[in-house]
């Protein structure tokens, strides 16, 4: 169960020794990870590493195969999906979206699209949205729930990088503003060990985790992101020194306890 320490809620998720089957294959193995309120947390990995599955699973959206994930009673949850696809022939203007699917007033929209950079842009059809003004939509619409845990999957995903920037700088905001923790996928290293407390890298297992310097200096973070400019480049190569095909028994020839900042 979540931790409540003097009344208060020291955990808001806490998932232990998760796994997660697609039939035959086992692409989550073991994930222990926990997430307390104000902390910003992003899952790193390459393409196929199971992400958006973990986030998922967290919200309880994909059955568990083995493990436990815990949620603080009540935990008003804001996710924002990788992208929304809403065609030209569904027409739904800004103001109508905010409320699916539970209603909110004028004002609460009106404040909610004002913290997100788009005062008076109610009117505007969804589809009609530049993909900079949809994350910031979305998010706006995840922040109606009043959030103790914002859940980004890949939310700059197709954004420039000022459009890019200037999200995570909204996210921090917000985090700022309302004390709300982020759990996000990322792909942009930069931005990553810029705007995380904390960083987890995934490959079907926990390859290692910890503030962005420690991972940053991890043997397992390099084989996977490559060093310096390099890095966004090896991502999607998957330079891995250790074999995932293996059993999942974290043999890995690295220690998973170091770096951890949490546990
Ligand atoms: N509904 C599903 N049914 C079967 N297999 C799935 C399903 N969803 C995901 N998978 C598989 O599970 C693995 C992990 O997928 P997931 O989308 O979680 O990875 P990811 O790290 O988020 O990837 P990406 O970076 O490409 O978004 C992949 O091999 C994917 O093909």
């Amino acid at each position: 169960m979540p931790r409540v320490q003097g009344g208060r809620m020291t955990t808001l998720i806490e998932a232990r020794h998760i796994c997660v089957r697609y039939g035959e294959d086992e692409v989550l193995h073991d994930i222990s990870l926990s997430v307390v309120p104000g902390e910003i947390v992003t899952i790193l990995g390459p393409n196929g590493s199971g992400k958006s599955t973990l986030l998922r699973a967290l919200l309880g959206i994909v059955p568990l195969a083995a493990g436990t994930v815990a949620r603080a009673p009540g935990l008003r949850v804001g996710y924002v999906p990788q992208k929304l696809v809403i065609g030209a022939s569904m027409p739904i203007s800004l103001r109508r979206f905010l409320s699916l699917p539970v209603r909110v007033t004028d004002a609460r929209a009106a404040a909610a699209l004002a913290r997100v950079g788009l005062e008076g842009k109610g009117g505007m059809q969804m589809a009609a949205l530049s993909g900079g003004q949809m994350q910031r939509a979305l998010l706006a619409r995840a922040l109606l729930a009043d959030p103790q845990i914002l859940m980004l999957d890949e939310p700059t995903q197709g954004l420039d990088q000022p459009g890019e920037a200037a999200f995570y700088r909204l996210i921090e905001e917000v985090r700022a503003e309302t004390g709300c923790a982020v759990l996000m996928i990322s792909h942009d290293l930069h931005v990553v060990m810029a705007a995380s407390d904390r960083v987890i890298c995934l490959n079907g297992h926990i390859c290692c985790e910890g503030t962005p310097r420690v991972v940053s200096d991890a043997p397992e973070y390099r084989a996977l992101f490559g060093l310096g400019t390099r890095g966004a480049l090896a991502l999607y190569r998957h330079e891995h020194d250790h074999d995932h095909n293996a059993p999942h028994d974290h043999h890995c020839g690295h220690d998973h306890e170091q770096g951890r900042s949490h546990g």
